[in-house]
């Protein structure tokens, strides 16, 4: 289990997160949703460790992680432009991580990522020759041989559209499912938090609006803030569905249904 005890973050005087107490079960699902500049990244990086708290507590496991530097900690991230490594092929970046730890995966295991996230027809291209799904799952991949203890994903979907954002929502799932894995995901968009967590922390301001299940969100908005964020960004979403069905373009028309 991860623990948040009163975590306080400031940045040159200013409080940009306040007071956030938190705790996420072993395999869980949990976005990290709310507007711009509400402390979302911040958050995500005091539990990676690449930044340090300025009050609180960090607790995983029962162990007090709080000072205990990122290498240390084992979490693992994905980077939003994903940061593989242009002048490797897909498999020498997936392995990249196994150089200075080889023990931590057997090439079994690294065969049974590769096979579960459909990459071994590609495992000799460049990166630049593949597509953004295949760059998001060659990423996964990267960072799972390394078998992290918490996985956090920094906005996953948000280059990817239609069906191969529904195809790469389906294998996050899958993984935090078959390897217990929690997962920890960053995102600015109400419809990919509800319908891929387990629980949705919504931040305002540094603050926690609510956190709860797709369900509770939904149906139990805790604030105005809450009903308000998620209705009006679900409201926008569905008037550019809605645009794009009348504009006549049936493939798009197609994907977007299917997604729905
Ligand atoms: N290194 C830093 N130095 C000073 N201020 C910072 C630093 N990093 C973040 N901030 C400030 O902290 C606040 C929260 O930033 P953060 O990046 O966590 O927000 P966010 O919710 O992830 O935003 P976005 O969705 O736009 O990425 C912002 O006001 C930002 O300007």
């Amino acid at each position: 289990m991860l623990e948040l005890k009163k975590i306080r973050k400031s940045y040159e005087g200013i409080e940009v997160l306040k007071n956030i107490n938190l705790k996420i079960e072993k395999g869980e699902i949990v976005s990290i949703l709310g507007p711009s500049g509400c402390g979302k990244t911040t958050l995500l990086n005091l539990i990676l460790g690449l930044t340090q708290v300025s009050e609180g507590r960090i607790i995983f496991d029962g162990e007090d992680i709080t000072q205990m530097p990122m290498e240390k900690r084992g979490f693992n991230i994905v980077f939003q432009d994903y940061a593989l490594f242009p002048n490797l092929n897909v498999y020498e970046n997936i392995v990249y991580g196994l150089k200075n730890k080889p023990n931590i995966s057997t090439t079994k295991e690294v065969q049974d990522l590769i096979n579960l996230l459909g990459l071994g027809k590609h495992l000799t291209k460049k990166i630049e020759e593949l597509s953004g799904g295949q760059k998001q799952r060659t990423a996964l991949a990267r960072t799972l041989v390394m078998k992290p203890k918490i996985l956090l994903l920094d906005e996953p979907l948000s280059a990817l559209d239609g069906v191969i954002k529904e195809s790469i929502k389906q294998k996050i799932k899958e993984i935090a499912r078959d390897f217990k894995l929690t997962t920890i995901i960053v995102t600015h968009d109400p419809e990919e938090a509800l319908t891929l967590s387990d629980k949705v922390l919504i931040v305002n301001e540094g603050q926690i609006s609510q956190f709860g299940t797709p369900e509770e969100i939904i149906k139990k908005p805790a604030n105005d803030f809450v009903s308000e964020f998620i209705l009006r960004q679900l409201e926008i979403k569905r008037n550019n569905i809605l645009e794009l069905f009348w504009d006549g373009n049936n493939r798009d028309r197609k994907e977007i249904l299917q997604v729905g």
